[in-house]
């Protein structure tokens, strides 16, 4: 479990992040997602020590990273996948890890079994691809076995393979009671790894849902065509429908749903010729909530 509470963090004039709270549960994948410069890296940080907060606090299973004695078996995180020396080999990179934290080989083999490096373990990091070297970090990151995963942009730059095997390694972890968070500042690549969403923008917090929630809760729209728009366009703005209409001339309405528009027409006896639900896609209402923040950071 993670828990932030009134986080601020200043750095002279910017505030990167504003009066931050929220929590992160385990058992489940939680996206963590925000335009760039909203603030994710620098509140991932504050979360492991890294950056000392203005104010607020950020907790792992209930302590400040500083107060936790073997943080390598309560949280592990992957902030950057170029961490390991390129000369060293993986083995060698996971073993110096292990040791300055008092766990032993076996658990090195483990992971590099777990993140599938097995058989290029004696290789050199230098001639591993991005997908190879954000393996190496997920293993170490789980080295102490830790109950709390951090990943910031784990994504970022890889191949579908390589998100494939991200989503699926980060379902396990969830599914095994772990707490799993992950920032990204893409909602297309997060609608189909995560469970929850924290949203922020100009470093607060916009949205805390689940994406199911998100999916549901958005204004769906139907598509209708029909041979006399305008007639239509009379009927549906009766039944209290917002109508508007595309360049091709079909009405896009909201507030009715399909069958109710099919229904009117029929009662009115307007033909239509097609008639489509849609619905917006994650995307679509993660850049409209995050519009005003991202104008924020382009006009300055
Ligand atoms: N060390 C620093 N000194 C001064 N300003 C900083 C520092 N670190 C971050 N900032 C500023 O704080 C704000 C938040 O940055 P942060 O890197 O946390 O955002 P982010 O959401 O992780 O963005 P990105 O997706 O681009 O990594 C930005 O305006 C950034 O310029």
């Amino acid at each position: 479990m993670i828990e932030v509470r009134e986080l601020t963090k200043r750095y002279g004039p910017t505030t990167a992040v504003d009066g931050l709270s929220f929590q992160v549960r385990p058992g489940v994948v939680t996206g963590f997602l925000g335009p760039n410069g909203a603030g994710k890296s620098t509140t991932m940080r504050m979360m492991l020590g890294l950056h000392r907060p203005t104010s607020g606090e950020a907790l792992i299973n209930g302590r400040r990273y500083d107060r936790i004695r073997h943080p390598l078996h309560e949280v592990g995180a992957v902030l950057d996948a170029d961490a390991a020396h390129p000369g060293r080999s993986a083995f060698t990179h996971l073993a110096c890890l292990a040791r300055s934290n008092g766990i032993g080989k076996d658990r090195v083999q483990a992971v590099l079994q777990q993140v599938g490096l097995e058989s290029v373990a004696r290789k050199r990091v230098g001639g591993f691809s991005l997908g190879m070297r954000q393996r190496l970090g997920i293993a170490g990151a789980l080295l102490g076995d830790p109950a709390v995963v951090l990943l910031d942009e784990p994504v970022n730059g890889l191949d579908a393979a390589g998100i494939r095997w991200i989503r699926s390694t980060l379902r396990s972890l969830a599914a095994e009671g772990r707490t799993v968070l992950l920032s990204s500042h893409l909602m297309s690549e997060m609608a189909v790894t995560v469970d929850r969403v924290l949203i922020i923008g100009k470093g607060r917090l916009l949205e805390d849902t689940s994406v199911t929630e998100m999916r549901d809760r958005f204004e769906r729209d139907v598509l209708v065509r029909t041979p006399r728009p305008a007639e239509l366009t009379g009927v549906l703005a009766r039944l209290g429908a917002t109508v508007s209409a595309t360049d091709g001339g079909d009405l896009i309405a909201v507030g009715v749903d399909a069958p109710a528009i099919g229904d009117a027409a029929a009662a009115a006896a307007i033909p239509i010729h097609a008639l489509t639900p849609r619905s917006a896609t994650l995307e679509d209402v993660y850049l409209q909530m995050t519009s005003s923040a991202t104008e924020y950071k382009e006009h300055n």
